[in-house]
């Protein structure tokens, strides 16, 4: 299949699709399925590129995966892991950063692993440390080597009491999934609290393990000797879900997103508001439409949960080029998640990025050299355009632009978007967009 969208834009988005499991979720999943002696069942898996290369890590390490791709079901059993023992394998991440995860389980289970280099969106410098020091604390030894990290436990990991300098997902994600087996208890705060996390925690729960989240960012686990294979239905993708949301404000479309659910998007659904889309939530999913007139602009910042998300940062951004007045966007979470803008410019919107932080508090970013705060002035109609694919959510917003542009636009490289967007072109198509794949 080609890498590359002709896309005639100019038409309202509109019509329905469905999102089915959170990319953030259902991958973090699959790797607890390593931690239990008997097999596991994951439902509304989506058909993304992230699913397939944690499948073909969890493969690697002898986990039986047995996938029902319509159904979105996944069977996986571990049963099988010690056998396959792969310590030192020539493994690569793919473009998925979920392999820092296997830390905790492989180390429960084998004593040791390879960790190789990680992939997954370049919009920041997105090191490891906080991962290699929760490793560390728990009694782990961890060795960089060339194309990777290599860890061993000399004994079993012992429960610790760790503060995280910053409210890191994937940092959370590890000591959950390294504590639960770990001997004894463990103590995080400056835990990150995402609806994927509480999702992960409900997992480990149906397994055995004994977690406690308290008001104030601190998660509190009580190891256990073992856990089990679980059965769970995974949290809708309420990056996806807003992603649709933006293309149909951009396009000035009416789009009904089944699948999607308000308690996870309350923070974005209050945004899509003040920037004048409306939106209409029922049982089954949420409808989001432009009910004409000018959308309006805002002054928005990305924080941790329960502010508004990063990844809902770029495909909102293309909203904001038609909303009228100045908007100003500060990114506090990366520090380099502004690179798509340059593709925009070029189509005609007007966005100046600061190295400042503008519009909001000071963040970790604010005296150093990075551009993380964009001034957006609308509403501009944009061009068609020849673009390159950055990154995912940055792919996904030069999509929405495209689609927003009077002509006909070259999209680039848009085997990206296939990492967290199930069969999107499909759903383009179901919602009237004109294109064609070379
Ligand atoms: C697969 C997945 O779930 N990806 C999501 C996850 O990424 P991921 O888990 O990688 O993101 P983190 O929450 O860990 O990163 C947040 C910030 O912490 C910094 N940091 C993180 C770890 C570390 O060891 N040291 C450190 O400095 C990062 O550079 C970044 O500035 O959460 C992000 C924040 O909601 C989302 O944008 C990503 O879509
Ligand atoms: C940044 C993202 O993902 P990852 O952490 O997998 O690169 C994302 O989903 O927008």
């Amino acid at each position: 299949m080609s890498d590359l969208l002709y896309v005639n834009g100019g038409t309202p988005l509109s019509g329905e699709i469905t999102v089915r499991g959170a990319k953030n979720f259902v991958s973090k999943a699959m790797v607890a399925a390593l931690l239990g002696e008997t097999p596991s069942v994951l439902r509304n898996v989506p058909q993304i590129r992230d699913v397939g290369v944690v499948t073909g890590l969890l493969e690697l390490h002898g986990v039986k995966v047995d996938a029902d791709a319509d159904a979105g079901t996944l069977r996986l059993d571990p049963t099988d892991v010690e056998s396959a023992h792969v310590a030192d394998i020539d493994a690569h991440a793919g473009s998925s950063r979920i392999p820092i995860l296997f830390c905790g389980p492989l180390l429960h289970r084998l004593g040791e692993a390879f960790i190789p280099d990680l992939g997954g969106c370049r919009i920041g410098d997105r090191p490891i440390n906080y991962h290699l020091d929760i490793l560390r604390q728990f009694g782990a030894v961890v060795d960089k080597q060339d194309n990777g990290i290599h860890i061993r436990a000399p004994r079993r990991l012992q429960g610790t009491k760790i503060a995280l300098p910053y409210p890191s997902v994937g940092a959370t994600e590890q000591l959950l999934l390294t504590a639960v087996r770990a001997e004894g208890i463990t103590e995080l705060s400056g835990a990150a609290i995402e609806p994927e996390i509480m999702d992960l925690i409900n997992v480990l729960q149906k397994m055995g393990a004994i977690i406690s989240v308290d008001t104030d960012r601190v998660i509190r686990i009580e190891g256990v000797e073992r856990l089990v294979g679980f059965q769970h239905t995974a949290l809708a993708d309420r990056i996806e879900a807003a992603s649709w949301a933006s293309a149909a404000l951009a396009t000035g479309g009416d789009v009904y997103v089944r699948g999607a659910t308000q308690p996870e998007m309350t923070t974005f659904l209050n945004t899509f508001r003040k920037v004048g889309g409306e939106f209409h939530v029922d049982d089954d999913g949420i409808r989001f439409f432009h009910p004409g007139g000018d959308l309006r602009s805002i002054t928005l910042e990305t924080d941790v949960h329960p502010g508004f998300m990063t990844d809902w940062q770029q495909p909102l951004v293309v909203a904001l080029t038609q909303a009228k007045g100045l908007s100003i966007v500060h990114e506090t979470v990366y520090e380099n998640r502004f690179g798509f803008v340059d593709a925009l410019v070029g189509m005609g919107a007007t966005i100046q990025v600061y190295k400042e932080c503008l519009g909001g508090r000071p963040c970790r970013f604010g005296q150093r050299n990075f551009f993380h705060s964009a001034v957006i002035s609308g509403p501009t109609p944009l061009a068609a355009a020849d673009i390159v694919v950055p990154d995912l959510r940055g792919g996904f917003s030069h999509l929405i632009a495209a689609l927003t542009a009077k002509g006909t636009s070259a999209v680039r490289g848009i085997s990206l978007i296939d990492r967290g967007y199930e069969r999107f072109t499909q759903k383009l198509e179901a919602l009237g967009a004109e294109f064609s794949r070379d």
